[in-house]
């Protein structure tokens, strides 16, 4: 079982009589990416917000690498952007890090060009912020909370206004420190499907409860998703399937259709491989319960208690 890096048991945030946060229990594991969705209102900032220190917590206990006091110690491992990012806008991309290196007190000069070559602003680092693009302030800010090499990165809604290539790109980036740097993140949203071929691990909150914590994985198989694939010549895509994407959970259906379980984010390495093999697709799609339904039912069911 992988280390955990954040716990909170009990966690709740009063305001007046109004509960922000009831009796939230949320685990993080070592290297997942945490999806927290919920609508907007229900929780999501101020659950962040305690975690990072910004905000005092009215009941519970907060577990960060397995402490529960020092906190603030805990808290040098976080990387952490919320809401709009507060950038420099009349400073260039470079500039703005090199403020926040210092501040921090980060001794390693070298991490500033670093990480703008890890979130892919090199190119633009002596621009000045102003004429970055939304989603280019996104990857600067991103930056920011990555200087230090956390340990946990959380992210609070930084698809926010990013079109569909700059979610792309943060999903890859995001997949690239986990890999590269074993960075544990929690990214937050109120777009399920955002954060669809991203998040390990999903956390639904509703009215600042924690409804419920379930694996991508699970979650793919209780909506039964899967991608459905129609090809020329059904027995060679099998072979290929197999033998040159370890793709081994997928079923042939009377129709000549291939429906495959696991390796939900390989539908564009499928559609390359079988082209390399020249196979004609007739069809690849991801099919079954959508995950927004899945939320709404999870919601609605809750609505009616
Ligand atoms: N300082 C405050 N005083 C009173 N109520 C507050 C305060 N901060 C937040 N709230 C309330 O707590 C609830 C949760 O707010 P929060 O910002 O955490 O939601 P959210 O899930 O992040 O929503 P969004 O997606 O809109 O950012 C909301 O009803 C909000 O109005």
């Amino acid at each position: 079982m992988a280390r955990t890096i954040c716990e909170t048991k009990n966690l709740s945030k009063k305001y007046k009589n109004f509960y922000a946060l009831k009796n939230v229990n949320l685990t993080i594991h070592k290297g997942e990416i945490y999806g927290l969705i919920g609508e907007n209102g229900a929780g999501k900032t101020t659950l962040i917000r305690l975690l990072t220190g910004l905000n005092f917590k009215s009941g519970g206990e907060i577990v960060l690498f397995g402490q529960n006091s020092n906190l603030q110690q805990e808290r040098l491992k976080i990387g952490c952007t919320i809401e709009m990012p507060a950038l420099y806008k009349d400073m260039t991309a470079k500039q703005n890090l090199e403020v926040q290196r210092i501040q921090r007190g980060i001794p390693n000069k070298k991490c500033v060009s670093d990480t703008l070559g890890f979130v892919g602003l090199a190119h633009v680092g002596n621009k000045r912020v102003s004429n970055f693009s939304l989603g280019m302030k996104q990857r600067l800010a991103l930056g920011v909370a990555l200087l230090g090499e956390p340990e946990f990165l959380i992210l609070d809604e930084p698809v926010n206004g990013l079109d569909p290539t700059g979610i792309i790109e943060l999903r890859e980036l995001l997949k690239k420190l986990v890999k590269e740097k074993e960075t544990t993140i929690l990214i937050s949203s109120h777009i399920l499907s955002e954060l669809h071929q991203l998040a390990t691990y999903y956390g639904f909150l509703h009215n600042g409860e924690l409804l419920k914590q379930i694996s991508a994985e699970k979650l793919n198989e209780e909506c039964k998703r899967h991608i459905c694939l129609r090809t020329d010549d059904v027995q060679r895509t099998a072979v290929i399937l197999e033998n040159q994407l370890s793709i081994k959970k997928y079923s042939i259906y009377p129709d000549k259709s291939i429906r495959i379980f696991d390796d939900l984010d390989k539908t564009r390495a499928i559609s390359k491989v079988l082209s390399d093999n020249r196979i004609m697709i007739d069809e690849i799609s991801i099919q079954g319960e959508s995950l927004e339904t899945y939320f709404e039912n999870l919601i609605g069911g809750r609505k009616n208690v």
